[in-house]
């Protein structure tokens, strides 16, 4: 099976995932120089409004927030998508220590942490994992996290994430609003990639915003506690550096809004 470690970590990948080494690939370095400018872009709207947020776990991977996405109560549209896509889940990658953590990079620079919010076409596909592998089928909203202040609402998640410390645990999470992480402004860079985890599928839309939240070292230490390993697994492997580095650009063109 795959993980973030010497043998199994993204450089191995490509032996189960051939697409790993594939033509849009995520995450990506961003040169916001080179960004093009796109007068067809328009801002992005988020209705998270009457959230439907249903439990959090850990997957050994990350820690995930699942959504009940059974109507269009909470969904992403605008930017660059043709329609409204659903809010599924989100789920954060994390370092071991403050400068890096994040996927995506900005102009070679890496952030704590990335918030990644995944929501799929539920106009033009019928479920999530059909989605998944289709390549309009998932739109990734991701977040940068910078090491400041503590964050005044991300305490409801990392108060909670002892619950599920172990791989395979889960627990009610209800009335959850992702709202509260945003930052102040929705300015975004967008391009075609891939799930940055196996199975890699080149399913993605991203719209990464230029600004970061703000998080504190002691809430990123949180989930830290967090663990790759099941409870009855004998080896304590703690949950970080659960990140993939920077992929090839290849023929892609990275765009801005105007
Ligand atoms: C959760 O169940 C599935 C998820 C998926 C799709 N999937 C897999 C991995 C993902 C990793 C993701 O991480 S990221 N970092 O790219 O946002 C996001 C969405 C993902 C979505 C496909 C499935 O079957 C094909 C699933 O059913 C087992
Ligand atoms: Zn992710």
């Amino acid at each position: 099976h795959w993980g973030y470690g010497k043998e199994d970590g993204p450089s191995a990948w490509h032996r189960h995932y051939p697409v790993a080494k594939g033509s849009r690939q995520s995450p990506i370095d961003i040169i916001p120089d080179e960004a093009r400018r796109d007068s067809s872009l328009g801002p992005i709207f988020l209705k998270y409004d009457r959230c439907t947020s249903l439990s959090i776990a850990n997957n050994g991977h990350s820690v995930v927030v699942e959504f009940d996405d059974s109507d269009d109560r909470s969904v992403i549209q605008g930017g660059p998508l043709d329609n409204p896509y659903r809010l599924k889940q989100f789920h954060f990658h994390w370092g071991g220590k403050g400068c890096e953590g994040s996927e995506h990079t900005v102009a070679g620079v890496g952030y704590a942490s990335e918030l990644h919010l995944v929501h799929w076409n539920a106009v033009k596909y019928t479920t999530y994992e059909d989605a998944a592998t289709a390549p309009d089928g998932l739109a990734v909203l991701g977040i940068f996290l910078e090491q400041g202040d503590d964050h005044r609402w991300l305490h409801t998640i990392t108060d909670v994430l002892y619950m599920v410390k172990f791989k395979g645990s889960a627990t009610n999470f209800k009335g959850f609003n992702p709202k509260c992480l945003l930052p102040s402004n929705l300015h975004y860079w967008t391009y075609l990639g891939s799930l940055t985890t196996p199975p890699l599928h080149e399913s993605v839309i991203w719209i990464v915003l230029k600004e970061p939240i703000v998080v504190s070292e002691k809430q990123l230490g949180m989930f830290r506690i967090l663990q790759f390993s099941g409870e009855e697994e004998d080896q304590r492997m703690r949950m970080e550096n659960n990140f993939r580095p920077p992929q090839p650009l290849k023929e892609r063109i990275l765009k801005k809004r105007c």
